[in-house]
């Protein structure tokens, strides 16, 4: 494991900027997701200005693969059948060099979906998006698989049982380990490519109440990575718009279910300079052991730096 990394520079760009290229791209994102996830996942990937496509056969994820933009991967409802078309549609984004997202869903929680896990981190994601639970248990197993050591940790299901800060470190082990980004979604996010590490304090607490919001963040963030961003810069930006429209939605929703519409309504709605306005992103400390920085809570998170005043 590589201990000497020195962060590098920060503040990071104005988030607002990578939406307005992503909807100017307009890009081709191919979603392998889960049953329960399928239509929130596509209609939220419309509302944000990508092209969603959900392919996941064998026959044909991996051909497709390498006509899309990026990739993204869930193994919400696994099955045997469904993991060859991911790791097919993996495979192919890895040789055609696609940017390619996996979200662990509940991978603490069975031997199907720990093994199916560790042949999708060998075909190297770029980003690795899921709850603080999800990260400890994917830590965990890939370090089992280097070394035999390593935490385990189980979540409820595929809700988190652990707080995002909880899972800290184990993101920044596991992006060295893998050389990717890593994203904690929670209440405030967390997100590291193992030398740098931000915080995003946007968001709700309707939006866990909602089923597939994190699964269709995993989409999401495959849109913000297609254009070819740095793909830690990408994720922050992605998690800022996509927090900071569930703030928006809360206005006008009575409870979970009109949160949901209200929700796809204020992702097509954000303008770019409205995220580059109200996003809050406080940049690192990466934690230890890996540098010796004081930790930031959630107190100190400001508007992003640069960006322009609303
Ligand atoms: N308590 C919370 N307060 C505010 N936002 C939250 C909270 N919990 C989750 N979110 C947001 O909900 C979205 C989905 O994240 P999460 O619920 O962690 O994913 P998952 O559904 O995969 O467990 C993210 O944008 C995250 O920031
Ligand atoms: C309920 C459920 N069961 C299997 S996948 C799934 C959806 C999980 O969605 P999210 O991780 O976004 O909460
Ligand atoms: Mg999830």
């Amino acid at each position: 494991m590589q201990t000497d990394v020195k962060p590098r520079p920060l503040p990071l760009p104005p988030p607002g900027d990578a939406l307005r290229r992503l909807r100017s791209s307009v890009p081709l994102v191919q979603n392998i997701t889960n049953y329960v996830a399928m239509h929130a996942a596509a209609n939220i990937l419309l509302a944000v200005g990508a092209s969603p496509a959900m392919v996941h056969a064998v026959e044909e994820a991996g051909e497709f693969a390498t006509l899309a933009d990026a990739l993204t991967i869930n193994i919400g409802t696994l099955s045997p059948a469904w993991l060859e078309g991911m790791l097919s549609a993996a495979a192919a984004a890895c040789r055609h060099r696609k940017p390619w997202v996996l979200d662990p869903v509940a991978v603490g929680a069975t031997t199907l979906r720990r093994e199916a896990a560790a042949r999708l981190l060998a075909l190297a994601p770029t980003l690795i998006r899921g709850n603080a639970s999800e990260i400890l248990a994917l830590n965990a197993l890939s370090a089992d698989a280097s070394n035999g050591a390593g935490e385990h940790t189980g979540g409820r299901g595929v809700d988190a049982t652990d707080p995002v800060t909880a899972a800290e470190q184990a993101a920044v082990v596991l992006a060295r380990r893998q050389s990717c980004s890593v994203a904690v979604t929670g209440e405030i996010d967390f997100v590291t490519d193992g030398q740098r590490a931000a915080r995003v304090a946007n968001g709700h607490v309707l939006m866990p109440q909602v089923t597939a919001l994190g699964c269709s963040l995993t989409g999401v963030c495959g849109a913000f990575l297609a254009g070819g961003d740095d793909p830690f810069e990408a994720t922050v930006a992605a998690l800022a718009y996509y927090g900071l429209a569930g703030e928006h939605a809360a206005r006008g929703a009575d409870g979970p279910g009109s949160f949901l519409l209200c929700f796809v309504d204020a992702l097509a709605a954000l303008s770019a300079d409205a995220v580059n306005a109200d996003a809050r992103i406080a940049p690192g400390p990466v934690p230890e052991p890996l540098a010796n920085e004081p930790q930031r809570g959630a107190d100190d998170i400001e508007p992003t730096p640069g960006a322009p005043a609303s």
